[in-house]
């Protein structure tokens, strides 16, 4: 064949492949996925002018009919039925401790209340051999009562300050001084009354998911666990993207286009062996990687990393990530040390405990810290009780 006709062949099938690229991209893309993920929340595709608003107010409606319920089930429930949690046994394998203040605003919410009701049918659930002990720390130092934690006290254990201590809290400090100061306390009086060998402690609108224990109980079980400060069990969806600057998401994130393009491509080549030319191979394996790349950040790792909720085995572990307390495991005596790096700093606006947790991990010799993800809980509180609330809060 002359020169010219081999060149113009070769032009053909590169041209030919580009376009199939570009018609692929296009459909994925432009078409089948946001007609598929508009309305998923966490989705690059999401429209929030068109569902934002409607969202948040059905899901404010579902938490208040929640709060609700939880509230009704606390007034009805027998004491002797489920006031067999407030019996704390010594050296537990793990204690949970619920932190919980009055909260003004979205107080016809009651988180509290919510969370522990979750949390009863979970220990519940555990049968005769407990999966754990549980507190309630009640750090009100107000003048106003912790309704919720009031109407609690028939059926957990509630530990509070004594009223010195209460008075001394409240001197002039800011209201994320404050936060932390009570979170060292909750940290320090769980582990003298109960000496247990794990603490998790979880803010009160940190609502626990059906595998909390399981999962817990799987990370305690590895080696990890004991050489870590502290194991976040959640960290916001919002922030769950790939886009956002975590190392380790990238390796996940390129690991995963890779494996896509290797399946699609060895997949084709089974059914069409003739049609692979090595160059086009390589070319097809990044295109395909980058195409598997960005369908998976634009559809929304939140929902991808849903999967893993198959098995305990399958939640991941990378380094800690910054934002946010919700839900903490310390494994071990790590609480204790916690409570002494947090007692020797100063928290202000932009330097909230979670922050200050965060930094003692990556400075302080050989601590570490980790994040597990999917979240064990889901965070239910719309009103916050250390910042200015919105009139309308939103999802996003
Ligand atoms: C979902 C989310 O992003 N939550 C984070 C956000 O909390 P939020 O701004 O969402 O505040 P929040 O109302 O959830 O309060 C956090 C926790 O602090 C407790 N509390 C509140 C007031 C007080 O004087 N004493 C006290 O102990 C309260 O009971 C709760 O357990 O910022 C905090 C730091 O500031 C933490 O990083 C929270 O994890």
């Amino acid at each position: 064949m002359p020169r010219w006709k081999t060149l113009f062949s070769q032009h053909l099938r590169w041209s030919n492949t580009v376009t199939q690229a570009l018609v692929l991209s296009v459909i994925t893309f432009c078409v089948i996925l946001p007609l598929c993920c508009h309305r998923l929340l966490y989705s690059y595709y999401f429209i929030k002018t068109m569902y934002l608003d409607s969202m948040s107010e059905e899901v404010l409606h579902e938490g208040l009919v929640r709060g609700q319920d939880a509230l009704q089930f606390w007034q009805s429930t027998s004491t002797t039925a489920s006031s067999r949690f407030s019996d704390i046994a010594q050296n537990p394998e793990l204690l949970v401790i619920v932190v919980s203040v009055q909260r003004n605003e979205g107080r016809d919410f009651h988180y509290l209340l919510q969370v522990m009701r979750q949390m009863s049918g979970l220990l519940e659930s555990c049968g005769s051999q407990r999966c754990a002990e549980v507190l309630v720390c009640d750090v009100e130092s107000g003048p106003q009562e912790n309704q919720d934690a009031k109407i609690l006290e028939d059926y957990f254990k509630v530990i509070r300050r004594s009223p010195l201590e209460k008075r001394r809290n409240r001197d002039s400090v800011n209201t994320f001084e404050r936060e932390k100061r009570d979170y060292v306390f909750c940290l320090r009086k769980g582990w003298e009354l109960v000496q247990p060998k794990n603490i998790v402690v979880l803010e009160d609108d940190a609502l626990p998911k059906q595998d909390f224990f399981t999962v817990v109980k799987h990370l305690l079980s590895r080696t990890f666990a004991f050489q870590t400060l502290y194991v976040k069990l959640y960290h916001p969806e919002r922030l769950q993207r790939y886009w956002n600057p975590e190392p380790y998401r990238i390796l996940e994130w390129v690991g995963l286009g890779l494996v896509g393009a290797t399946a699609l491509l060895l997949s084709f080549s089974y059914w069409n062996p003739c049609s692979f030319s090595f160059t086009l191979s390589v070319t097809h394996l990044l295109f395909f990687t980058l195409y598997f790349m960005a369908a998976i950040e634009l559809l929304g790792r939140h929902y991808l990393l849903e999967v893993r909720r198959f098995s305990p085995q399958l939640y991941a572990v990378s380094p800690a990530t910054e934002c946010c307390t919700p839900a903490m495991l310390f494994p071990g005596n790590s609480s204790l040390r916690v409570a002494e790096y947090l007692d020797g700093s100063f928290c202000v606006k932009g330097n909230a405990k979670d922050i200050v947790l965060y930094q003692m991990a990556r400075t302080i010799p050989g601590e570490r810290a980790h994040s597990v993800e999917p979240n064990l809980v889901t965070h239910i509180g719309a009103f916050s009780s250390v910042r200015g609330n919105p009139l309308k809060p939103r999802l996003l």
